[in-house]
């Protein structure tokens, strides 16, 4: 009989870490063997003899906690946000010092916000103007949210390669913040409201019509099968993977 595969999660008491806790030990194939939080130290990772650390914690602290699996020969999935090109940069040179080693880096977990964003990324072409729109819960400390970040460079790529010039905007005075952020010359709205969990809109607009692309999750339990998928891959998919449709067929 197969061993259970060996997690162990840091952010263990957060929102998402509990889910997962729970997730995890439900799951027959997996065994939890650590559960960490903020005060704890990464050397229990490799006591507990853990093969793939999942990480849910804060922005500040999730690039040392993804070096410290690497460098000891954990995979890593990681849900948490704050991942820049700087980031990924130094990532991918660390993984090519440990080349047996595979991270993923999931901007988000749910199946729904990954079609979603695959579909905008496909529509992107077709329409002259585009803004996004994600709303969070209040609790959330980054915006804008690390999904939206991600939709808008995919679309901004795809906008990109079909030679589309700037979305038309005619601008001249506004406050500061009512044009949302620029990420790569699409605009990103961030709303935060008591009793929202995670939801996005990405609204492209041509002329006479509009396409609206939303996502909603309404409970955290929606991002548990993602991250069960990532930690049953990413020993098999050694190196950088961004984004969850990396392990999923998502063509045609
Ligand atoms: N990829 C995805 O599908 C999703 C990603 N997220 C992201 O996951 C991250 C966590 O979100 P939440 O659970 O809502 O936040 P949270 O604030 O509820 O949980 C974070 C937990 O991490 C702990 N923590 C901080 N530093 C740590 C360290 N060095 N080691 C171990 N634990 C540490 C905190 O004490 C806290 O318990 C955020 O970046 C969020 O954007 C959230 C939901 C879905
Ligand atoms: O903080 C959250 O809640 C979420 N964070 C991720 C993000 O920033 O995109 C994923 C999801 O939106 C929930």
């Amino acid at each position: 009989m197969t061993q259970p595969l060996a997690v162990a999660v840091l952010g263990a008491s957060g929102r998402m870490g509990s889910e997962a806790v729970r997730a995890i030990e439900a799951a027959a194939d997996l065994h939890l063997v650590a559960a960490l939080g903020r005060k704890d130290p990464l050397e229990e990772l490799v006591a507990a003899g853990a093969a793939v650390v999942v990480d849910l914690t804060v922005p500040d602290s999730t690039e040392q906690n993804v070096a410290f699996a690497v460098e000891h020969g954990m995979h890593a999935v990681v849900g948490t946000t704050g991942w820049d090109s700087e980031r990924l940069g130094r990532l991918q040179d660390l993984l090519a010092l440990n080349p047996e080693v595979g991270v993923l880096i999931a901007p988000n977990f749910a199946l729904g916000s990954v079609l979603a964003t695959a579909f905008a990324a496909r529509a992107a072409k077709y329409f002259e103007s585009v803004e996004v729109i994600e709303l969070h819960h209040p609790n959330k400390v980054d915006a804008p949210s690390g999904t939206a970040e991600r939709t808008a460079v995919l679309i901004a790529e795809a906008r990109a390669e079909a030679g589309l010039a700037a979305s038309p905007d005619a601008t001249r005075t506004s406050r500061d913040g009512a044009r949302g952020c620029d990420v790569d010359g699409v605009r990103v709205h961030s709303v935060r409201l008591r009793g929202l969990v995670a939801h996005q809109e990405v609204l492209f607009g041509g002329v006479g019509e509009q396409l609206t692309i939303r996502h909603d999750s309404f409970h955290r339990e929606s991002f548990m099968p993602g991250v069960l998928l990532g930690v049953r891959e990413v020993g098999s998919h050694p190196g950088l993977t961004v984004g969850l449709d990396g392990y999923l067929d998502l063509q045609a």
